[in-house]
């Protein structure tokens, strides 16, 4: 059957309204975009404490850094500073500033004074320069300047950070909004286009055509990794023959990546040119490194100070300096270095803006030469990545590749992969729809958002849009399963641990590795003693009875916070759970080795009194926060034990699937079967189980205490 058209126009509009409570919901939960340049100095230091702010600074040296941008280093004041190191240097206080973060450099005095050419006409503050962290010592904070989110500069960089020396500064982190203003504009961009405009991709992605049939590869393809399973030789089949999509889906640890790159690899011997995105900066630098590993040259697109180390050298900066066409730049680099050295020996006034003079005609001579540059290099390489708001830079600009593949795809908003899609015609996305979707923060953006000018049918089929709806699932409503292919072996877990989200959300389909089907705590390669733990790779301990209640911190409260899932926690359980850590630690198994996950912010918090200080190496998150992580041992908590059978956000089957394959050797779970059973038939299925196949365990709680 066709499926049902969706206007282009009306859904970027609806788009568009979502974003825009989106941004504000969080904008107001940061509270940074707003806070003025000058506010007070115990302002600023509650900004500091909240981690948002570094106060007492001055600035201490300046060169040109990577890009030709300007990168200030930023000292603690020697006059106020109140610690010092061992070599005597003064050190900067626990503040929460890191490398990537976009901050505003402020004068102490700013809008105190308000004088000068800077003094906006509306009354507001004068605020200091932005720029990005690029490295931070105990000594010192490294800030580069101009270019923010790739926009034009309003004043040459030089001058401004000129008129910060000697100045007494403080830093601001800001609310870093580049993502949300390239999803704005494609949406806007979206909403504007004619029929004639809309690519095949983007007829087939709202429903208007139906996919071309892919094409059938009959000639054998020679794989590049001998160790691919058939599965992943399948997908990749696919989508090398499909001609416009092909979604490759990955269950939990079924090599989803390891796809990828074959894919790559093999585009790039059909001489295709490709794009690959990813939603962070990690997912994409993890491909990155991967393909490095197999020599295959990339550019990496990004902001140097958001990218791992270990991919710098990929990173179109750096190759902008050490590439072959990189030599014509190198020369106006080092005049400027040159020129900028002597600024600080000149005394006479009028000699300095002589200087300053001749850096700015370098600068734009330096920013010609290199565009030219990077326009070279971009267009020279067949394998470019970047995340998917990083596609939107000035870079890409008027850039065609033959295939877009966007990894994570179930984890970005639908307007966030369009970044990269709008003029794509063979897009290949690849995740995981029944994992966590991304997070969202604003809620109730349903029906109502609507555009009030369409048709009634219209506004139907709109209502079914959220933030959460994600291109990757929209995709399979729209077309059905012909367009995926699901990888079906998995290496992370042992067979029991998969058993059931296999049987319950992947039709039965998964497999697990021969390698891994087995493992146990007691074979991990160091000394660890065989126990009713380590032998055993799922435990239930089933808190029923009425002995181990949830706890609501705030009963005021509780309705919005059981929503957000913030103020449950369950005291008793967290004592189960700590038991359990112990008895795994006393056998043997490293504390780095475990993880201890729950839903709930309260119980994470219970859990960290309990068990930071004991076992600094065991990791303790929320199980959103651990989506895409793997630990050899996972304890989860399900808190919820209630007369009333609540289960609040253990309804979300997306939730519990991403809690309950974590684990490679050894998954415990710890909550009470009688509440939780009775929450959907996905949590009674879970609970029946448990009880068949876990080792099952009735906690005494007098014991515990
Ligand atoms: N064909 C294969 N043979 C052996 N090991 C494999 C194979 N495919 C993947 N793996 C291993 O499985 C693990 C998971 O692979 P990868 O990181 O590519 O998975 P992913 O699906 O992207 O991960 P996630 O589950 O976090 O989404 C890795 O350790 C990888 O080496």
């Amino acid at each position: 059957m066709a499926p049902t058209p969706i206007s282009i126009p009306s859904f970027a509009e609806t788009q568009l309204q979502l974003l825009l409570h989106e941004h504000e919901a969080e904008v107001s939960s940061s509270s940074l975009a707003t806070t003025a340049a000058s506010v007070s100095p115990a302002t600023r230091r509650t900004l500091q404490a909240t981690g948002n702010a570094l106060t007492g600074l001055i600035l201490s040296q300046c060169r040109t850094g990577l890009g030709g941008r300007v990168v200030g280093e930023f000292a603690p004041d020697p006059a106020i500073a109140s610690s010092e190191s061992s070599d005597g240097q003064p050190r900067l206080g626990t503040h929460g500033i890191r490398v990537g973060d976009v901050v505003r450099v402020n004068d102490v005095s700013a809008g105190a004074k308000k004088v000068g050419k800077d003094k906006p006409k509306d009354g507001a503050d004068v605020k200091g320069p932005e720029g990005v962290v690029t490295r931070v010592s105990d000594k010192a904070i490294w800030i580069a300047f101009g270019q923010r989110g790739g926009g034009a500069r309003s004043k040459e960089d030089d001058e401004v950070i000129e008129e910060l020396w000697s100045k007494k500064l403080w830093v601001i982190k800001l609310a870093n909004d580049v993502t949300y203003r390239r999803m704005r504009q494609t949406m806007e961009k979206m909403g504007k286009m004619t029929e004639g405009d809309h690519s095949q991709f983007m007829r087939v992605a709202f429903g208007h055509t139906t996919p071309l049939q892919p094409d059938e590869i009959t000639e054998p393809i020679e794989f590049l990794d001998p160790t691919l399973n058939d599965s992943q030789k399948d997908a990749i089949r696919f989508a090398l023959g499909s001609k416009d999509i092909a979604l490759i889906h990955g269950p939990p640890g079924t090599g989803k990546t390891h796809t990828l790159i074959e894919l790559i690899m093999q585009f790039v011997q059909r001489n295709k040119r490709i794009l690959v995105c990813g939603p962070s900066n990690v997912s994409v630098d993890n491909i990155v490194e991967r393909l490095a590993l197999k020599k295959v040259p990339v550019v990496r697109i990004g902001h140097p100070a958001r990218l791992l180390p270990s991919v710098l050298e990929h990173s179109l900066e750096v190759l902008t300096q050490t590439s072959d066409a990189a030599s014509i730049v190198k020369d106006v680099r080092k005049e400027m270095d040159e020129k900028q050295a002597s600024i600080r020996k000149t005394k006479s006034g009028r000699e300095r803006r002589v200087i300053y003079d001749d850096l700015k005609h370098l600068r734009k001579e330096f920013r010609e030469r290199e565009s030219k540059c990077v326009d070279n290099l971009v267009r020279e390489s067949s394998v470019v990545l970047a995340t998917l708001h990083g596609a939107g830079g000035h870079q890409l600009k008027n850039q065609k590749f033959d295939v877009v593949i966007i990894d994570e795809a179930s984890q970005a908003l639908e307007a966030q992969c369009w970044i990269s899609l709008m003029s794509a015609e063979k897009v290949v996305l690849a995740g995981d729809h029944l994992q966590l979707p991304p997070t969202v923060k604003s809620t109730n953006q349903k029906s109502k958002d609507a555009p009030k000018k369409d048709a009634p049918e219209d506004k139907e089929i709109l209502k079914g849009f959220s933030l959460e709806r994600t291109l990757f699932d929209r995709l399979l409503a729209l077309h059905g399963t012909g367009i995926k292919r699901m990888l079906t072996t998995q290496y992370r877990m042992h067979d029991k641990i998969m058993r059931f989200p296999s049987d319950e959300l992947y039709e039965s389909k998964l497999m697990a590795a021969d390698s891994v089907k087995a493992r146990l705590l007691v074979d991990l390669p160091y000394e660890v003693r065989g126990t009713d733990d380590t032998q055993e790779p799922l435990v239930f301990w089933d808190t029923q009875g009425g002995d181990f209640p949830e706890k609501t911190e705030d009963a005021e409260i509780s309705k919005k916070e059981t929503l957000l899932g913030e103020s449950k926690s369950n005291e008793m359980e967290a004592l189960v759970v700590a038991r359990h850590v112990d008895n795994l630690v006393d056998a043997g198994v490293r504390p780095e080795d475990i993880a201890v996950i729950t839903p709930y912010n309260g119980q994470r918090a219970l859990l960290s009194q309990m068990l930071r200080e004991k076992y600094p190496g065991l990791e303790l998150g929320s199980v959103d926060g651990f989506q895409g992580r793997e630990k050899e041992a996972v304890v989860v908590s399900l808190v919820r034990s209630n007369e009333e059978h609540e289960v609040g956000f253990l309804g979300e089957k997306r939730r519990l699937n991403v809690a309950m394959t974590r684990p490679k050797r050894h998954l415990c779970i710890c909550g009470d079967s009688d509440t939780i059973s009775r929450g959907s038939s996905f949590l009674k299925h879970w609970m029946d189980y448990l009880e068949e196949n876990a080792d099952l365990r009735y906690p005494d709680a007098g014991d515990l205490l």
